[in-house]
């Protein structure tokens, strides 16, 4: 297993030293074909991690390297996905040509950007809407067209943060499914924010879990659920229910205790056997 994604000892102080700490100490990594959830406490952090494994802003301390390469501006080969779908994708331009845009940048030849687009929209089962456009569309396919915009640049890194929170129940299981379908087909690496605890069991191979603010890892949770998920028969193994209840358990430790920066994913699978 590579990997594809290394934080290390990741700190960062709003307005200089005397400032406020977000985030401090931070480490973990993300193999290669990983699909790892973020879950803490709101306020914790989250976005000034993502902020930084981005490359949107150089944090205080600490480091964050994809695929070995030091990430000190956006790195060409990461897409995001974010929760408001409404303001990321151009109203003027219709499905096909929002999820080429990026590639446009990247100076993809038009041939090549069109071929991207109907693969990306064909999985995410979009390619009957392709020439309409965003208005046209539900929340949970504009979504969509994000998440095929975000697939159609390949990325090494896919970051998702909060992707589903502004859908309803019903979409947002549709979607939880369509983002497990392209990640195994594809074996996609994906980085993913929720609030959902049960999200995160359902999706992830590991689920970090993270302190209140300053935000450090305190648990490392290995998902050994099998591969194949299922919103009924997943949810309803024995194995779904003790791991959701692992990491409520985790997230309402108190702050004391999460000082101790990570747990070993052994020591957690251990513990909750
Ligand atoms: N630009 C900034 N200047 C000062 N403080 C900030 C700034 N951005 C965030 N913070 C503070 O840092 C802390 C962490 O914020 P962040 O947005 O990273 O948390 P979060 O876990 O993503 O929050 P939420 O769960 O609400 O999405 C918060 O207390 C926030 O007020």
């Amino acid at each position: 297993m590579t990997t594809m994604l290394q934080v290390t000892e990741l700190g960062h102080t709003y307005g200089g030293s005397n400032g406020y700490t977000a985030i401090d100490d931070l480490s973990f990594t993300v193999n290669s074909g990983e699909l790892v959830c973020i879950v803490g406490p709101s306020g914790c952090g989250k976005s000034t991690l993502l902020r930084s494994v981005c490359g949107l802003h150089r944090p205080s301390r600490g480091t964050v390297a994809l695929q070995d390469s030091a990430v000190t501006e956006v790195p060409e080969d990461l897409a995001v996905v974010f929760q408001d779908y409404s303001r990321s994708l151009f109203p003027w331009l219709s499905v096909a040509k929002n999820v080429e845009f990026p590639l446009r940048s990247r100076g993809l030849p038009p041939a090549e950007r069109k071929e991207r687009a109907a693969q990306a929209l064909e999985a995410v089962g979009l390619t009957g809407a392709a020439q309409k456009y965003p208005r046209q569309l539900s929340g949970g396919m504009q979504q969509r067209v994000s998440i095929a915009r975000a697939l159609a640049c390949r990325p090494a890194l896919l970051l998702m943060d909060e992707p589903f929170a502004s859908v309803d129940a019903q979409t947002r299981s549709e979607l939880e499914d369509l983002l497990l379908k392209v990640q195994r087909e594809q074996g996609t690496t994906v980085l993913l924010v929720t609030h959902d605890i049960d999200e995160s069991v359902y999706l992830a191979h590991r689920v970090l879990v993270l302190s209140t603010a300053p935000a450090s890892v305190v648990a490392d949770l290995r998902i050994d659920l099998p591969d194949e998920r299922d919103q009924i028969t997943t949810k309803e193994d024995p194995r779904f229910i003790e791991l959701r209840g692992e990491v409520a358990r985790l997230l309402r430790r108190p702050e004391t205790e999460t000082e101790d920066s990570s747990t070993s994913t052994d020591e957690v699978v251990a513990a909750s056997a």
